[in-house]
């Protein structure tokens, strides 16, 4: 439904020039909820921006359904932009008109009648839970109402695709998965297709199908949610994912590690497991094989779309021998292994 092939954006020129994007290949199907995560100034903005044209690429080619935008003439762009509803972190309503009127704005710009906008406005109210409030002004709405404003807007012009940027960064936790929630809803009743954008690992973790990971203006990894959450592929994924699951040494133990392996130490290792190797009894085996005690720090547990994920952070206490050969046999598993540092012995 969305592909874009090999689009760049340059912003300025000469000596102030600023690469936000450098070739990137990206192919949404019809009917899928598409993340792209990525840290401040990765360029996610100009990425979704530059689907429906609000930026134009410097080189590459979009399509959305078919339709090589990058190739039309502004009359036929502003045609075809009907295909793409927007929503935005800020929600960017107009406040002199009413809710109702907010709506029906897509629509008298395509000059629709006003029997005809009715038809469409009132069952997008009550699709986005605001019936009983057409009348009101934006400023007497709370941040997720006024969101369900902007999403109904979206919808009006009967868009195949919805891009959402940072749409609930603005929302607090509550609101956010209230409207996350909707924008599934959506998805699956109207088969729309939505590409949204986020620096927040839980709105993939919710509703996302698929996520790609934008650093630097280039797409460096992209996977099914599943395993992106249970083994990302890249370096800043795994740092996203630790970040999410808030699984970080304790400072007590950070200010005790030591980068190198001493005569007397012990090495803290953070280890990530998912599907077959949930269940395995590792602890008893490294205990039992290696003569190893696994003095466990933090531990958690996570169900992410039907996938169980197990975190841990552990001393494994033993003779540098044992310990060696206990790394060995965890690095057989099917499961992350990061020694995070040293810490001498108390024992
Ligand atoms: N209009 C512009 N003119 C010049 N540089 C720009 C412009 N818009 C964005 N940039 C630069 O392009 C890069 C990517 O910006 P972009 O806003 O796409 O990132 P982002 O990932 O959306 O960041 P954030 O999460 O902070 O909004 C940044 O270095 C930014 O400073």
């Amino acid at each position: 439904m969305i592909t874009l092939e090999r689009v760049s954006k340059t912003y300025g020129s000469g000596g102030r020039a600023v690469q936000a994007l450098e070739d990137i290949d990206l192919t949404v199907p019809k009917g899928t909820i598409h993340g792209v995560i990525g840290l401040s100034g990765a360029g996610k903005s100009t990425l979704i921006r530059c689907v429906n044209l609000l930026e134009r690429p410097s080189a590459g080619r979009v399509f959305v359904d078919g339709q090589e935008l990058t190739a039309l003439d502004a009359a036929q762009l502003r045609q075809a932009r009907h295909q793409c509803g927007m929503i935005f972190q800020h929600f960017n309503l107009l406040t002199n008109r009413s809710v109702y009127d907010n709506v029906a704005l897509p629509l008298e710009l395509m000059r629709e009648s006003r029997e005809a906008i009715r038809e469409r406005v009132m069952p997008l109210l009550e699709l986005t839970g605001l019936a009983d409030k057409a009348r009101q002004y934006p400023a007497e709405l709370s941040g997720g109402q006024k969101q369900r404003v902007a999403i109904a807007r979206a919808l009006a012009s009967r868009p195949k695709v919805l891009l959402c940027d940072e749409a609930t960064s603005a929302l607090d936790p509550q609101t956010t998965t209230s409207i996350l929630s909707l924008l599934q809803e959506i998805n699956q009743q109207l088969g729309l297709t939505i590409l949204l954008i986020t620096h927040e690992m839980e709105v993939v973790k919710s509703i996302c199908h698929r996520v790609g990971l934008i650093s630097d203006g280039r797409l460096v990894e992209e996977a099914d949610v599943g395993d992106f959450f249970t083994a990302p592929a890249t370096r800043l994924g795994r740092e996203f994912l630790n970040d999410f699951l808030e699984l970080e040494p304790p400072q007590a133990l950070v200010e005790r590690l030591e980068a190198e392996a001493g005569p007397h130490t012990h090495p803290v290792v953070r280890l990530t497991f998912s599907g077959d190797s949930v269940s395995t009894p590792l602890i008893s085996r490294l205990a039992r094989e290696h003569g190893i005690d696994v003095s466990i720090l933090q531990a958690k547990v996570e169900s992410i779309q039907g996938r169980t994920l197990g975190l841990m952070i552990a001393e494994l206490m033993g003779g540098a021998e044992q310990t060696r050969q206990a790394l060995a046999t965890l690095e057989s598993f099917d499961l992350h292994v990061e020694v995070l540092g040293h810490v001498q012995r108390t024992d």
